[in-house]
C-alpha cells in the first residue's frame, strides 16, 4: 500500500472523521488531515486503519466548493486520482481528488449486495443488534458508569453521574477523607473518555501515589494511564512525549524540578487536567506557590479540571479561594465577597428549605425571578451564592458505615532531659534535639512501642510519625533489635522502594506487622487492612491529623479502629495531645472543622506549649466551645449546603437501580457468547455468570481485543468482579466489549444478507428491503456533538409498493421467519432483482431520510437548550461581576451556531441491507 500526498483515505476504525488527505509522509509514518473535523492525525503506515477512497463511473462525486457530478471517467495520474464527470444540468466537471468534500458518504452495503456479496443471517443479526446496543448505551443516563469495578455508592455514582456528563468539568472534590475521591475521579474521567468529553486526561499526585493511582485505575477502570518520569521524557527525542500518549500520569514534583517538563506539558492539549492532594497548591496574593502556578497556566490551556483534596483548608482559606477560583474565575472574584457568602450560608439553606417544602421563601438572594419554579430556583441559588457547582463536599456523618474510633491513649513518664529541657516546645519532638540515633535505645516511647506491638501480635499497626530520621531509625530499632517484622515508607525511599514497603506491610502471610511512616504515609495511601494505629507524636495541624486517622479510618475498614498515643506526661506533648482530645474531640470523631479552630487558637495554644500554662483549662474549654459551634454552624449552614449540592440521594439511587438492572438482565451475556460464536472466539462456563474464554482456531479478526492468547477469565457479576479480582468484570463498557463491537461496526461483517419468506397473502416472488441506517454528523471534537446526537438507528422495512412495514414487522420476528439460501441462489436472485433493488433502497431511503429529519430537529432542541443555557448562566454572572470575559459568552455563542449549523448536515450513513424474497 503506498501512500502519496495529497490521497484521500477513510478511517475505518472512525467514520465520523469524515474524508481524510495525506498531508505527511515520514519514517514509516503516514499523517492525515481531516478537514471535516478539524483535526490531524499520524498512524503507522504498515497497519493503519484507513481505506482508500476511489468513486468508479457512475458515482457520484461532491468537491467541497459545492460541485456535484456523476462520474463519466477515472484518471489516474502519478498515484494520484482525477475524476471527469457531468452533472444535473449537463454541464461538464474536472475535479482532482483534493477537492472532493470532507463530508463524504460511503454507501458500501448496497455495492457489496449487488455485487453478489451477502453474510449469514446471524452476522446480519449481528451487526443490527450492534448498532441497537451501542444507541441505547449512548443515549443511556448511566453511560459512563456501567463498568467500574467499585460497589455502588450513593454519594460516587452521584458525584460522578452530575460531573461525568459536564462538558468541560471544573470541580473540586472534597470528600472527607478516605471517601473515594480518587475512585471519584477514576469514575468521572471513565465517563468522561466513554461519552467522547474527554480524550486527553493528565493526572497529577505527589510522587508516594503514583502507584496506587496507576494500579486503582487499571483494576477499577481499565485505564491504562502512561506514567511519566524524568527517564521518560528524557528517553524521548523529537516530537513532544506528552503528545504521544492519551492518558498521562505523573509526579507533581516532575514538574517543580524540571522547567522542560512543564514548558513540555504546557505545550501538549488536555482535554482535562486532574491534580490530587490539591491542598499543595498555595497562594497568597505576593507569593503564589510554583505548584499553583504552574497548575493555573495548564488550567487555562485544558478545557477541564478536576481537583482532589480532602482538606480543602488545610493551609488556608485564601489558598483555598484561590483554588476555586482556579476552577470557575467567573464565580469566584473577590476573597472578601466569598467570605462574605460563607457567613451567609445558612441563611440561603434556610430558603432552599422553605422552597423544598414547597413554601414560599422569607426572601430570595438579589436577582433572581421569584416566579420561577422551586427546582429551577434552587440551582441557581446553590451555583451564585454557595460554592454550587463547583465544590463537592460528602461527610462522614452523611455517608453512613463507618467504624468506630477507639482511643488508646499512653501517658509516660518523661525522661529527665526533658525534665530539664530549656525550651518546653523541645518535648514535642525530642528526638530531633539528639545527634545520632543513639535515641531509640533510651526514649521510653520506644519500649512502649515495642512492648505494645508485641502485646497486640499478630495485629497489624501503622506507624506515623513526623519526620524521616524518626521513622528511620525507629524501623531499624524495631526491626534488628526488638524483632518485630516491619518496614519504613519515607521520602528518602524511591518510589519503588515504597511500594514494595506498603506490599510487605500488606500482605497477610510474610508481611511486616507494622510500617513506620514518615508524614507523607499519611496522604493518600489505602491501609485500611490495618485496625491499628500508632501515633508516634502528634502534628500541629489538625486536619494533618485527620489525613493521618484517615489512612485506616476509610471506605473498606471492615473492623473498628484503635488509635495509639504515647506522650510523655508533664509536657508540650500532653499539652497538645488534650487539645487535640479535649478541645476538638479528634481521635474519636472526624473534625471537618480543623483548619478554622487551629487559625483561631495557634497562638494561644503556642503559648502553652511554650510552658505559659496557666490559661491552658480556659483554652480547653474555649476551643470546645467554639469547637461545638462552629461543628453546629457547618452542619446547619455550609455542610449542610454543600450536601445538597454533593450527593442527590433519590437521584443515586435510581441510577444505582439501573445500573443494578442492566446487570440483572442477560442481555450482555447473550450478545456476547453470540459475537464470540461468530467471530471464533472459544467460550467455556466456568461457574454462574462467569466464563472462560479463548481464542478459537479460525478467528475474523487477527485478534480479539484485550484477550491474551493463553484466554481469559471473565464474569458479568460486580459481587463476583469486587471479590475475584484475576478476573475481567464484563459490562457493557469494559473494553474487550465496547472494542469487539466496534470492529464489528468498523467492517463489513454482517452488512448484506439475502433470505426467503413466506408470507400469507403475498404473492410468491415480492421484494422485501429491511434496512438499516445510523446517523452521521462528522464535527470538530470540542463541539461534543454526540451530546445531541447519537447513533440513533433508522430501521426501514419496505415492500413492493414502497410502503414502511417495519412497525408491523419487528426485526426479531422478522429475523425467526426468514430462510437462509445457499450462495448460488442468492447469486441468481440478485441477478433477477437488481433492478428492484435500487427501487426498494431509494423508497427506503426516502422514509429515513424524513424520520432523519425528525432526529435532527431533536438533536437542534437539544444542543440549543444545553448551550443556551449555558449561555444564560455565564450572562446572569456577568451582570453581577464584570470579570466574566465577554469572549467566553462570544465562544458559547460560537459553538451554539456551529453546532446547529453542523448538525443540519448530519447525514445518513447506511449499515446494513437484507433482501428477502417471498416464496
Ligand atoms: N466504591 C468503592 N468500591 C470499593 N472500594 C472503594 C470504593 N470507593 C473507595 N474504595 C476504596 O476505599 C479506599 C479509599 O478510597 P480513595 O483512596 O479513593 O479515598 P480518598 O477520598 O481519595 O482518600 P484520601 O482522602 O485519603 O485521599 C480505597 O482503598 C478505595 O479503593
Amino acid at each position: 500500500m503506498e501512500y502519496i500526498i495529497g490521497q484521500r483515505w477513510v478511517s475505518h476504525a472512525d467514520m465520523q472523521l469524515g474524508l481524510g488527505i495525506v498531508v505527511g509522509l515520514e519514517d514509516r509514518r503516514v499523517t492525515l488531515s481531516f478537514p471535516a473535523v478539524g483535526e490531524e492525525r499520524t498512524y503507522a503506515a504498515h497497519n493503519a486503519p484507513l481505506t482508500r477512497l476511489r468513486f468508479k463511473k457512475e458515482d457520484t462525486v461532491e468537491t467541497a466548493d459545492g460541485r456535484r457530478f456523476e462520474v463519466t471517467d477515472v484518471i489516474e495520474k502519478a498515484g494520484l486520482l482525477a475524476y471527469a464527470g457531468v452533472d444535473e444540468q449537463g454541464n461538464e466537471h474536472r475535479a482532482s481528488e483534493v477537492e472532493l468534500d470532507a463530508f463524504v458518504q460511503l454507501t458500501t452495503p448496497q455495492q457489496r449486495l449487488l455485487n453478489g456479496h451477502f453474510d449469514g443471517h446471524a452476522e446480519f443479526a449481528l451487526r443490527v443488534a450492534t448498532c441497537m446496543q451501542l444507541d441505547r448505551l449512548q443515549r443511556g443516563e448511566v453511560r459512563g458508569l456501567l463498568g467500574s469495578r467499585t460497589s455502588l455508592l450513593p454519594h460516587q455514582v452521584y458525584i460522578a453521574s452530575e460531573v461525568g456528563q459536564r462538558h468541560a468539568p471544573r470541580v473540586l472534590l472534597a470528600d472527607e477523607v478516605g471517601l473515594g475521591k480518587t475512585i471519584e475521579a477514576g469514575m468521572i474521567i471513565h465517563r468522561q473518555l466513554l461519552t467522547g468529553r474527554s480524550e486527553r486526561v493528565l493526572v497529577l499526585v505527589p510522587a508516594p501515589l503514583l502507584h496506587q493511582w496507576l494500579v486503582e485505575m487499571l483494576r477499577r477502570f481499565s485505564l491504562h494511564f502512561a506514567l511519566f518520569d524524568e527517564e521518560r521524557l528524557q528517553q524521548h527525542e523529537g516530537d513532544n512525549p506528552f503528545e504521544t500518549e492519551q492518558l498521562v500520569l505523573a509526579s507533581t514534583a516532575l514538574f517543580r524540578r524540571s522547567p522542560a517538563a512543564r514548558a513540555l506539558a504546557l505545550a501538549a492539549d488536555w482535554d482535562l487536567v486532574v491534580v490530587d492532594e490539591a491542598h499543595h497548591l498555595q497562594w497568597s496574593e505576593d507569593a503564589p506557590g510554583e505548584d499553583y502556578q504552574f497548575v493555573d497556566n495548564l488550567s487555562r490551556h485544558a478545557a477541564g479540571l478536576l481537583l482532589l483534596t480532602a482538606t480543602p483548608e488545610q493551609v488556608g482559606q485564601e489558598s483555598h479561594f484561590a483554588r476555586l477560583q482556579l476552577l470557575d474565575p467567573a464565580r469566584f472574584r473577590d476573597i472578601q465577597q466569598f467570605r462574605q457568602q460563607e457567613a451567609e450560608y445558612r441563611r440561603w439553606s434556610h430558603v432552599i428549605e422553605q422552597l423544598e417544602a414547597g413554601e414560599t421563601p422569607t426572601e430570595l438572594p438579589e436577582g433572581l425571578d421569584p416566579d420561577l419554579p422551586a427546582e429551577d430556583l434552587i440551582p441557581r441559588i446553590l451555583d451564585r451564592h454557595g460554592t454550587g457547582r463547583v465544590l463537592f463536599r460528602n461527610t462522614r456523618a452523611s455517608v453512613a458505615g463507618f467504624p468506630e474510633r477507639r482511643l488508646a491513649a499512653a501517658p509516660i513518664a518523661p525522661p529527665l532531659t526533658l525534665q530539664t529541657a530549656q525550651d518546653p516546645l523541645q518535648a514535642l519532638y525530642p528526638e530531633r534535639y539528639e545527634s545520632g540515633d543513639d535515641w531509640v535505645q533510651t526514649d521510653p516511647r520506644v519500649a512502649w512501642l515495642t512492648s505494645t506491638l508485641k502485646a497486640m501480635r499478630p495485629a497489624k499497626a501503622l506507624i506515623i510519625c513526623s519526620g524521616a530520621e524518626t521513622a528511620i531509625a525507629l524501623e531499624h530499632y524495631l526491626h534488628l533489635r526488638a524483632g518485630i517484622r516491619s518496614a519504613a515508607f519515607h521520602e528518602g525511599l524511591s518510589i519503588i522502594e515504597r511500594d514494595r514497603a506498603a506490599a510487605y506491610f500488606a500482605d497477610t502471610e510474610n508481611g511486616a506487622q507494622t510500617l513506620v511512616c514518615s508524614e507523607i504515609g499519611s496522604e493518600g495511601r489505602n491501609f485500611q487492612f490495618s485496625q491499628h494505629l500508632v501515633l508516634f507524636d502528634l502534628p500541629l495541624n489538625p486536619d494533618l491529623l485527620e489525613q493521618r486517622i484517615g489512612r485506616l479510618d476509610r471506605i473498606g475498614q471492615r473492623g473498628d479502629i484503635t488509635i495509639h498515643v504515647p506522650y510523655f506526661e508533664g509536657t508540650a506533648q500532653e499539652t497538645l495531645f488534650r487539645w487535640l482530645h479535649e478541645g476538638l474531640d479528634i481521635f474519636r470523631n472526624s473534625c471537618s472543622a480543623g483548619q478554622m479552630i487551629y487559625s483561631r487558637f495557634s497562638e494561644p495554644l503556642l503559648n502553652a506549649l511554650g510552658g505559659d500554662n496557666a490559661d491552658f483549662e480556659a483554652l480547653l474549654s474555649e476551643t470546645r466551645g467554639f469547637t461545638n459551634i462552629t461543628k453546629q454552624e457547618l452542619r446547619e449552614g455550609r455542610d449542610r449546603l454543600l450536601e445538597r449540592n454533593s450527593c442527590h440521594r433519590d437521584e443515586a439511587e435510581r441510577l444505582i437501580r439501573e445500573i443494578e438492572a442492566s446487570e440483572a438482565s442477560t442481555a450482555l451475556e447473550t450478545y456476547f457468547t453470540g459475537l464470540c460464536d461468530i467471530v471464533g472466539v472459544e467460550h467455556e462456563h466456568h461457574s454462574a455468570h462467569c466464563l472462560v474464554l479463548r481464542p478459537g482456531e479460525h478467528m475474523l479478526m487477527p485478534e480479539f481485543p484485550h484477550l491474551p492468547e493463553e484466554g481469559r477469565t471473565v464474569t458479568f457479576d460486580r459481587g463476583i468482579a469486587l471479590a475475584r479480582e484475576d478476573m475481567a468484570f464484563l459490562t457493557w463498557e469494559h473494553p474487550m466489549v465496547s472494542e469487539s463491537m466496534e470492529a464489528i461496526l468498523a467492517t463489513e461483517l454482517g452488512n448484506t444478507a439475502i433470505g426467503t419468506i413466506a408470507l400469507k397473502g403475498v404473492a410468491p416472488g415480492s421484494l422485501l428491503l429491511e434496512s438499516l441506517f445510523t446517523v452521521s454528523c462528522p464535527a470538530p471534537r470540542q463541539l461534543q456533538l454526540q451530546r445531541f446526537l447519537s447513533l440513533s438507528p433508522l430501521r426501514i422495512l419496505v415492500d413492493n409498493k414502497g410502503r414502511d412495514l417495519s412497525g408491523l414487522m419487528p426485526h426479531d420476528k422478522l429475523s425467526e421467519l426468514v430462510t437462509r439460501v445457499n450462495r448460488s441462489t442468492g447469486l441468481a436472485i440478485i441477478k433477477q432483482v437488481r433492478g428492484q433493488v435500487e427501487e426498494h433502497l431509494n423508497a427506503a431511503t426516502g422514509i429515513a431520510g424524513k424520520q432523519l429529519r425528525a432526529v435532527i430537529g431533536g438533536a437542534r432542541d437539544a444542543a440549543d437548550n444545553t448551550l443556551g443555557g449555558e449561555i444564560e448562566r455565564l450572562e446572569a454572572l456577568q451582570r453581577i461581576n464584570p470579570q466574566v470575559r465577554q469572549d467566553e459568552i462570544d465562544h458559547l455563542r460560537w459553538q451554539r451556531e456551529e453546532s446547529l449549523r453542523l448538525i443540519d448536515r448530519a447525514s445518513l450513513q447506511l449499515q446494513a441491507v437484507r433482501l428477502i424474497v417471498t416464496r
